[in-house]
């Protein structure tokens, strides 16, 4: 791994891979970080996420993992951000020293969404003390309101941030609010901060008010494609970057099925996205434990 490069680009939010009954298997992880780097050439993963499902796994289990991926990303991946975040402070702060124990390049927290906070020195209290048992690894702020109910505003949240938490690098943004995104780019002061966009859906707007880059869970079987989105960005060639974005974003992505197979070789994680027929990408699949007769 190529620690402390700055964080850009792509990142995917990993699926948790699972045996049939319902156990984590780690046996396919090196594959799957072939498959990223290979296929889809992407660098930087997103660990226990909402993707994959890590507020429903045990900690137990979530030290594995976060362990296999640092074991099977070394010198394949830039980037491995763990998040350790959880409902019960100790289990984020025992979780957040885990992963600097492990080398992870980043840790990031959610808001605690069952007793939430309801003001930003709350929020601010509770990351502080989960980023300080982690003194030496760069700290993501994870803000999916959607999913925890904390709507605080990030550029809120960010004044007066670094005092706090002197890890704090960036926010991985879960929002549609995208004035709330660009008042924190906009904030001379923190332009050293990294922001990345978690709605894959619009990430091209996104870029357009400066964003770093993005974590997704489509990232993993679309990241070939939207690199190539982030290429014409960068150019600028606006309009080959919007026809990415609308032929691959634009449709209802809550009526994709993402589903896992379990075969007698492995996992087949297959993707199944309502797109219409001119584009040439219905079906993305990707073997989690390729079998030989398919090479
Ligand atoms: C609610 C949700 O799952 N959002 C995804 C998106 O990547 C999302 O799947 C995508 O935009 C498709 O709707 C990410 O923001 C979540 C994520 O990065 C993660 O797994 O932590």
């Amino acid at each position: 791994m190529t620690p402390r490069k700055k964080l850009e680009g792509l990142v995917a939010a990993t699926v948790t891979p699972m045996t049939p009954d319902g156990r984590i298997n780690l046996s396919v992880i090196h594959q799957y970080v072939d498959y990223l780097v290979s296929e889809q050439n992407v660098k930087n993963i997103f660990v226990n996420g909402t993707t994959g499902e890590g507020l429903s796994l045990s900690i137990q289990e979530r030290k594995q993992l976060a362990e296999e991926w640092m074991c099977q990303g070394k010198d394949k991946l830039d980037h491995v951000i763990i998040h350790v975040g959880a409902l019960s402070l100790l289990e984020s702060q025992e979780l957040a020293r885990h992963a600097a124990a492990i080398g992870a390049s980043g840790i990031a927290v959610i808001a605690p969404s069952f007793f939430k906070p309801t003001n930003k020195d709350e929020l601010l209290g509770f990351l502080q003390k989960v980023a300080s048992e982690a003194p030496t690894v760069p700290f993501y702020y994870y803000h999916i309101p959607a999913m925890t109910g904390v709507k605080i505003r990030v550029e809120e949240l960010l004044d007066g941030i670094r005092e706090q938490i002197p890890t704090f690098q960036g926010v991985k943004f879960s929002d549609t609010d995208l004035l709330d995104l660009a008042q924190c780019i906009n904030k001379k002061e923190r332009e050293q901060f990294v922001f990345l966009y978690g709605v894959d859906e619009q990430l091209l707007s996104a870029l357009a008010i400066g964003a770093n880059g993005a974590v997704g869970s489509t990232y993993n079987y679309l990241g070939r494609k939207t690199n190539l989105m982030l290429q014409a960005f960068a150019k600028p060639d606006l309009a080959l970057a919007r026809k990415y974005q609308v032929q691959y974003f634009c449709y209802p992505h809550r009526e994709q099925t993402f589903f896992l197979l379990y075969l007698p070789w492995g996992v087949l994680c297959v993707v199944l996205s309502p797109v219409p027929s001119d584009i040439p990408v219905k079906v993305n699949c990707f073997q989690l434990q390729p079998p030989a007769f398919y090479s």
